[in-house]
């Protein structure tokens, strides 16, 4: 797939989101493209779906449409292709991305988007961290947590409605392919995160947390265009709001930051 350099090099700051299927990956993306205004034009959002294999074999579509197909398996995604993309807006250039179609199991032919570089990059799906390279390009890591009787009953209505599937396929899929898998490759990679988002786009702390992050990233003169369109994270953390008092901002270090907001 061919790539373009962009004027302005880049290096953007690339935010993983992952999590189990209906866990509100896609939503919390949303709503952190949503809460930061105008500044969203500086950022993107890629969604792993778009790299799910194509041209599956005729007894692969016809298991599929049976609900017997593993969508949930890292071999089900073209991987390559997903790394290749990630590294070609890494180094400043834009690339295509196909576009998936969750009613046919095939990408659309002829159909790509273009995504230009840009200064931070969302990028969620289910096994986003499994892989070891493609986990180690994230500058930081997410893992959006949703009770697995909610994200059950999500993936039902949304298959069923959105997607076009019958309650029984939905269910065999889910039972014997989506949950076991869930537990062997996804859940294990909640280890990987920075952050882990309990209540998925309900949680409006976590959110904001992020936001604000995101917000500074983008303000830092380090990303204007006159210091080379660079966004370099010196330290390892996160800054929480300064309460307003003469307390210094108070460091959080990433790596073990569980963002909860208090049970209610
Ligand atoms: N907090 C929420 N409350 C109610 N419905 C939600 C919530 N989060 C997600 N959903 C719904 O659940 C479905 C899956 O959410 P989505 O964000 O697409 O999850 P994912 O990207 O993890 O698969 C969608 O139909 C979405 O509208
Ligand atoms: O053709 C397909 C491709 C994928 N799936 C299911 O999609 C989810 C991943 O997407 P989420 O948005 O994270 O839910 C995965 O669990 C696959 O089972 C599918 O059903 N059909």
């Amino acid at each position: 797939m061919s790539a373009t350099v962009n004027d302005h090099r880049k290096v953007p700051f690339i935010i993983g989101v992952a999590g189990g299927t209906a866990s509100g990956k896609s939503s919390v993306c949303a709503r952190i493209m949503e809460q930061l205004g105008a500044l969203r034009k500086r950022v993107i959002t890629i969604a792993q779906d778009s790299f799910y294999r194509d041209l599956l074999t005729d007894e692969e579509i016809e298991k599929a449409q049976r609900g017997e197909f593993n969508f949930d398996h890292p071999d089900a995604f073209d991987h390559d292709l997903m790394l290749g993309v990630l590294n070609n807006l890494k180094d400043g250039k834009s690339d295509k991305i196909p576009v998936y179609d969750f009613r046919s199991h095939s990408r659309v032919k002829d159909q790509f988007e273009t995504v230009d570089g840009a200064d931070v990059i969302l990028v969620e799906g289910i096994l986003i961290f499994y892989d070891p390279e493609l986990r180690n390009m994230f500058n930081m890591k997410i893992f959006v947590d949703a009770d697995p009787d909610i994200r059950l009953a999500r993936r039902v209505a949304r298959d069923t409605k959105e997607r076009g599937r019958p309650l029984t396929h939905v269910l065999h899929q889910y039972l014997n392919l989506v949950k076991p898998a869930f537990e062997e490759f996804c859940l294990p990679t909640k280890k990987y995160a920075d952050i882990i988002i309990p209540r998925g786009a309900d949680n409006d702390v976590a959110i904001g947390l992020i936001v604000q992050h995101i917000q500074e990233l983008l303000r830092s003169p380090r990303s204007s265009p006159e210091n080379g369109d660079r966004i370099v994270e010196k330290e390892n953390h996160l800054s929480l709001p300064n309460s307003g008092s003469s307390t210094p901002r108070q460091r959080i270090p990433s790596g073990d930051v569980h963002i909860m907001s208090r049970p209610h």
